[in-house]
């Protein structure tokens, strides 16, 4: 969370010449709800439920940049859609996490103790992530547009 999926993945698209699709975004599309609420009202396993099916969807029928939730690689089923794809870890420490989403309601997990929620997240997700990438691309000190770079130089893959 925070380590820029969003918005590095819409710049990458531009860069590309491709479309550009977020899972969040699909899921608050087709459901008529908030991520935050679809996360209190409904619970976990039910938000990943929604969320493996939108990557579905978008792996089926998307051609271009797909940027993910952060806990997206927690479903095993969502971890097999990304199977062979060229995924990429943006990472961050956890000050630049508190930096950039602070105390947002926006993100639920983070919301109560977020150095200590961050930590623990991470902990279990550091080897969901670094098993489903291919490139890992850190974030600290770089400005969005020099992620992107990163992104497309790590990839070798060339803009339009
Ligand atoms: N490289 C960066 N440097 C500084 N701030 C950033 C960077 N990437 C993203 N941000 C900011 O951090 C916040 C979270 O970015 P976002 O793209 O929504 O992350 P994610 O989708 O990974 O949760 C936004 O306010 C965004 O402007
Ligand atoms: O890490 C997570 O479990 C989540 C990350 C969020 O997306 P971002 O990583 O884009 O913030 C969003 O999918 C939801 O709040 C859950
Ligand atoms: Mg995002």
């Amino acid at each position: 969370m925070g380590s820029g999926k969003s918005t590095v993945g819409a710049l990458l698209a531009e860069r590309l010449g491709v479309p550009y699709r977020d899972s969040d975004a699909d899921i608050v599309a087709a459901q008529g709800r908030e991520i935050a609420d679809l996360f209190v009202d409904e619970g976990e396993p039910y938000f990943r439920a929604l969320e493996r099916e939108a990557v579905a969807a978008a792996v089926a029928a998307h051609t271009g940049v797909l940027a993910l939730g952060g806990g997206a690689v927690l479903d095993e089923g969502t971890r097999g859609l990304l199977a062979g794809l060229p995924v990429v870890y943006l990472s961050m420490d956890v000050e630049e996490a508190v930096r950039r989403v602070g105390l947002g309601a926006a993100r639920p997990l983070l919301a109560v103790n977020p150095r200590r929620q961050w930590r623990e997240l991470m902990d279990a997700r550091r080897p969901l992530y670094t098993e489903v990438a291919r490139v890992v691309v850190a974030t600290d000190d770089r400005t969005p547009e020099e992620v992107a770079q990163a992104v497309l130089d790590a990839l070798e893959l060339k803009d339009v």
